[in-house]
């Protein structure tokens, strides 16, 4: 890859939708970026950047895989001058009791010599704030939000600092609202406190931005931190207020047309996606697949594309595999949860692949483990970042990519409004 100067930021994201919405909020606050799809192959022309991020599909993989890719990605990162590496997290700590999140900062922690690593997934704009080391989506603690019920790693427990300390082999300290409210010098000398008691890691807690600021001016001196989207604004913002980077984000390259035929895939059970899809039934034509002949091995995905590509010169059509907390249950419990996962992620990326085949150029996917999937199955190797659809979610551009130019919009499967589908449509031109 060509990175000409020395990059300022580099970050490394544990699911693709987390990495668009982590180079959004990188490009917002003035770095110029750019998002890869794994560590980048040497002969990946990009444009010059400030910050890299590199995608893994790391969130619910075995953590010692998981531990290998993110190393990879941070040697890479590192050797285009990275000085300090932010591994970007979901706002709402997915994970299980076996990682990834704490051996993967551990691993990272151990190669960068970094005594006390900064960690909070606070990322207010989207409803997550952090206090107390408990962490909040909108008004209600973690584990009694709609991620009790996530397919692939509910959570039960809203308490960060116990979450990490379950995974993690360091002990686990809370840098709390007041220490942070008392500026950067308070932060600097609890962590230093924490470090002298050999405590690797805090929490830390964030409830707006200006918390997110003052904990970017700290982590930004250190080389390695831990965080959501947040945690990349409070360090772009330290970047820029400190003169580390001078450049202004404005890709109209990004933002240029493709044309061409438009698609929707939905894998994602959230309670937000499952009221953006009730809503595209109004302006589109949508298929529900059957998960179970999907994971009995029936072809879901040929009769899914015969079904799309006679509609695709009409408008957009959005094909959808979500289903209720109660039926993903009912599924899981008759197939296995990451069986009946991961046959539904391949047959996205069946579906994804002949539409592609059939012309779509502008490809709408919610879900942080589907849109994985898709990506790598139409072997995107990056991506630049345009017009913001919703917190947390860009256009973007795909670049070097096989089938030429095309439009694609990652969507976390709790972020964006009712109107979500037709809202990023809209700007995808
Ligand atoms: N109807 C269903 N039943 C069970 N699992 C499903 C169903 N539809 C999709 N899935 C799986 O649920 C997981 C959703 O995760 P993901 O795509 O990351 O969404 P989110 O962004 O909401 O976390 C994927 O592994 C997907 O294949
Ligand atoms: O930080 C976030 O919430 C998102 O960027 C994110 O990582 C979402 O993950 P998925 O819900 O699995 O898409």
């Amino acid at each position: 890859m060509t990175v000409a100067a020395k990059i300022s930021l580099g970050c490394i994201a544990d699911d693709y939708t987390g990495a668009s919405d982590l180079a959004n909020t990188l490009t917002r606050a003035g770095l110029r970026t750019v998002q890869t799809i794994g560590v980048p192959a040497d002969d990946l022309a990009l444009p010059e950047v400030d910050a890299v991020v590199v995608s893994l599909k790391s969130r619910s993989i075995e953590a010692n895989l998981a531990v290998s890719r993110s190393r990879a990605a941070e040697t890479w990162l590192r050797g285009r001058g990275a000085s300090h590496v932010l591994f970007k997290i979901c706002s709402t700590f997915d994970s299980t009791d076996a990682g990834n999140i704490g051996p993967v900062m551990d691993a990272l922690r151990a190669d960068c010599g970094e005594a006390a690593v900064l960690v909070t997934p606070a990322f207010p704009e989207t409803g997550r704030t952090v206090y107390q080391g408990n962490l909040f989506v909108g008004a209600v603690p973690l584990n009694e939000s709609p991620l009790k019920d996530h397919p692939l790693n509910p959570m039960h427990d809203s308490n960060l600092v116990r979450v990490l300390a379950r995974q993690s082999k360091t002990q686990i300290g809370l840098v709390d609202l007041a220490t942070v409210t008392r500026g950067a010098d308070a932060v600097r000398a609890r962590l230093a406190e924490l470090a002298g008691k050999g405590i690797g890691a805090a929490i830390i807690d964030a409830v707006f931005d200006r918390d997110l600021e003052t904990i970017g001016l700290v982590a930004a001196q250190h080389r390695l931190s831990v965080g959501a989207s947040g945690m990349g604004l409070g360090l772009a913002r330290a970047l820029v207020s400190t003169g580390k980077v001078t450049s202004t984000a404005a890709s109209s390259e990004a933002g240029a047309a493709v044309g061409g035929p438009a698609a929707c895939l939905a894998g994602s059970c959230s309670q937000a996606t499952l009221q953006q899809i009730a809503n595209a039934e109004r302006v589109m034509p949508v298929l529900h697949l059957d998960p179970d002949r999907i994971t009995t091995g029936e072809d879901e995905a040929q009769r899914a594309l015969a079904w799309a590509k006679p509609r695709l010169a009409d408008g957009p059509v959005l094909i959808a595999s979500s289903s209720t907390p109660d039926q993903v249950a009912a599924l899981q419990a008759r197939h296995g949860r990451d069986a009946a996962g991961h046959a539904i992620e391949q047959a996205m990326a069946d579906i994804a692949e002949g539409l592609v085949r059939a012309g779509v150029k502008r490809l709408v996917v919610a879900g942080g483990e589907t849109s994985g999937a898709v990506v790598d199955r139409l072997k995107i190797p990056g991506f630049l970042v345009g017009a913001e659809i919703a917190a947390g979610v860009p256009v973007l551009r795909a670049v070097g990519a096989e089938k030429g130019d095309m439009l694609l919009a990652l969507k976390s499967g709790n972020f964006g409004g009712a109107e979500f589908f037709s809202d990023a449509l809209g700007l995808m031109r």
